[in-house]
């Protein structure tokens, strides 16, 4: 099998404060190959910082250690910010939940994907710029001479979440961590979006760490599964499996989905088990 792109070992992400320390993730293992990885989990278990920690773009005061924080062989742990900088967008991109915050708004749609491709390849402008009208196309949008001269406040919420796509695939990185990328969209838009994000890293061979907190979307959209609890994965598995998964705190966050085949008058909240802070795990359905 060939390596993973990611092989992380034992990773702790700590804060300091004035009083007590706060371990926010807690020894953590996982790969990821060329493949699409969906972290779950409720909300602050730890699956935005998980991601940010391996573009090492963590919030001040967060301290990462690790036995092993690999991409493609690199020690992340010991790279450089200089290191660190060529890897951020040459090989790993990120896409936000919002555009509004990754767009620059000062700055025209075409411009900025342009700007984009030429950080990572050394091309004149001409060729750039039909880079970056193709890859507009490649995600999508109608007339992309006319969008190209847009501002990012002259777009929908999904044509910019489809331009942020683009911006992040241009430079062709080997994986993208998307951290809820559709869920300020509607249903409709979002299907479309993660139709073309799937067809475009399945055709490059692109891997993709995707963060949600949706397990229906992550079961029928991933090939793994990822799911967090309290800074700890409970279970790692493939997602077609997620259904039959086997960790109790898994099997409660699936029982509070609401589902339209089976209404229910009251969801129910999942009840945690003190020894799942630090209790045996699940790999491939096998208790570890
Ligand atoms: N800047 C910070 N200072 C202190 N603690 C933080 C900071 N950022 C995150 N944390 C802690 O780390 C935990 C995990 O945060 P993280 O953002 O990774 O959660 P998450 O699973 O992505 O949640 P959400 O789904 O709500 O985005 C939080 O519960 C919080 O306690």
């Amino acid at each position: 099998m060939d390596k993973p792109l990611i092989d992380v070992e034992d990773l702790r992400i700590r804060f300091h404060g004035a009083h007590r320390n706060h371990d926010a993730v807690r020894g953590i293992s996982f790969t990821i190959g060329r493949e699409k990885v969906g972290v779950v989990g409720e909300s602050g278990s730890g699956k935005s910082l998980t991601g940010r920690s391996l573009l090492k773009l963590t919030p001040k005061g967060a301290k990462i250690t690790a036995t092993r924080m690999q991409f493609r062989g690199t020690d992340l742990l010991a790279a450089s910010e200089k290191d660190m900088r060529r890897i951020r967008g040459n090989h790993i991109s990120m896409i936000l939940q919002d555009p509004k915050y990754s767009l620059n708004p000062l700055m025209r749609i075409g411009n900025q994907i342009v700007e984009a491709y030429r950080l990572h390849h050394n091309a004149p402008p001409a060729e750039a710029k039909a880079k970056a009208l193709a890859m507009l196309e490649a995600v999508q949008i109608r007339e992309p001479k006319r969008v190209f001269d847009l501002f990012p406040h002259e777009v929908s919420g999904g044509m910019g979440q489809r331009i942020m796509i683009a911006m992040m695939l241009i430079p062709e990185p080997d994986l993208i961590i998307a951290d809820e990328p559709t869920s300020a969209l509607d249903v409709t838009v979002r299907r479309q979006v993660l139709t073309i994000l799937d067809e475009l890293v399945s055709r490059r061979g692109t891997g993709l760490m995707f963060i949600s907190h949706d397990l229906n979307l992550v079961a029928s959209f991933c090939d793994r599964v990822l799911v967090m609890y309290a800074g700890r994965i409970m279970e790692d598995l493939p997602a077609r499996d997620l259904h039959q998964a086997r960790h109790p705190y898994t099997q409660a966050l699936l029982e509070s989905l609401p589902r339209l085949d089976h209404p229910v008058d009251e969801l129910r909240v999942p009840v945690r088990d003190p020894s799942w802070l630090d209790g045996p795990v699940y790999r491939n359905g096998v208790l570890v």
